[in-house]
């Protein structure tokens, strides 16, 4: 689904990421941590295209076309989604309208934007101005929502649990794995069977705290650390080992 190969990419004068290489199988989730500062979300920036991230060197490669160059709207048609970790707020253009162009709801049997909504409790929130006032756990659920319309083939997660209570983590996780499901907008027409064969999503997921592993099904992960990859592992692991001894043997694991 995803290849990246020796991808180097700079902000300004400053060199991020140095040569980074990750590939992510079609339904696989992946789960990224780091210390603050690594450059995991300009990963994910990089990925999705935007213009403050120049890539110096290397290739992305998704569903066997090279974007290493491709515009945003390019990678969106592909079908890469994301899901900021502080998106902006935008005055003038209400969430219904944002929602309406991820997608097309109401047509041949997929979910409308309201039938979307009302499974992230979000149906109250759609006619108000994108992110204007809302809580963290608002933008959380407007940023699924707006991933569930387009349902993407790779999801791009940064921070699902940044500003989220406990109660809404359990909505954003339950959302966020039918999301990977490829569930979000059943066709009444098509077994489950029959679209999970159709749909497999990938998954790129940053996390801290980990709160996200007790709702998703997480295959693999890997720590990035001052812009490289390491300690790649399973996820649970990963993060106990983090919450026992800190990022220093990561450190040690990329001296090796
Ligand atoms: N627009 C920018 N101009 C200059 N430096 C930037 C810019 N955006 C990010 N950086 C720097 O790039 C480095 C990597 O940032 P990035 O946001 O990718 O880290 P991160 O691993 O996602 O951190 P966190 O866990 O805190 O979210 C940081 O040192 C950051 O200050």
């Amino acid at each position: 689904m995803l290849k990246i190969e020796d991808l180097h990419v700079k902000i300004g004068e400053r060199e991020v990421l140095n040569g980074l290489d990750l590939h992510i199988a079609e339904g696989e989730t992946f789960i990224l941590f780091g210390p603050n500062g690594s450059g995991k979300t300009t990963l994910l920036m990089t990925l999705m295209g935007f213009g403050n991230y120049t890539v110096t060197g290397g290739r992305i490669i998704f569903k066997g076309h090279d974007i290493t160059y491709a515009p945003i709207h390019e990678r969106a048609r592909l079908g890469i989604g994301m899901s900021f970790q502080r998106p902006p707020t935008i005055h003038g253009v209400s969430t219904r309208s944002l929602v309406e162009l991820c997608g097309k709801h109401g047509q041949n049997g997929h979910a409308s934007v309201d039938d979307l909504a009302e499974r992230v409790n979000f149906d109250h929130f759609l006619d108000r101005d994108i992110n204007a006032g809302f809580s963290g756990g608002e933008i959380k659920r407007s940023e699924l929502l707006q991933l569930m319309a387009q349902a993407p083939d790779l999801v791009l997660f940064d921070e699902p649990e940044s500003g989220v209570d406990l109660e809404n983590m359990a909505l954003i996780g339950k959302s966020a794995r039918k999301l990977l499901d490829g569930f979000v907008a059943p066709h009444p027409q098509k077994s489950m069977k029959e679209q999970r064969a159709r749909h497999k999503t990938s998954g790129l997921i940053i996390t801290h705290t980990g709160y996200i592993l007790d709702y998703i099904n997480a295959d693999r992960g890997q720590v990035m650390f001052n812009g490289h990859l390491c300690c790649e592992g399973r996820p649970r692991d990963i993060l106990e080992h983090i919450g026992k001894y800190g990022y220093k043997e990561c450190v040690r694991c990329l001296s090796k």
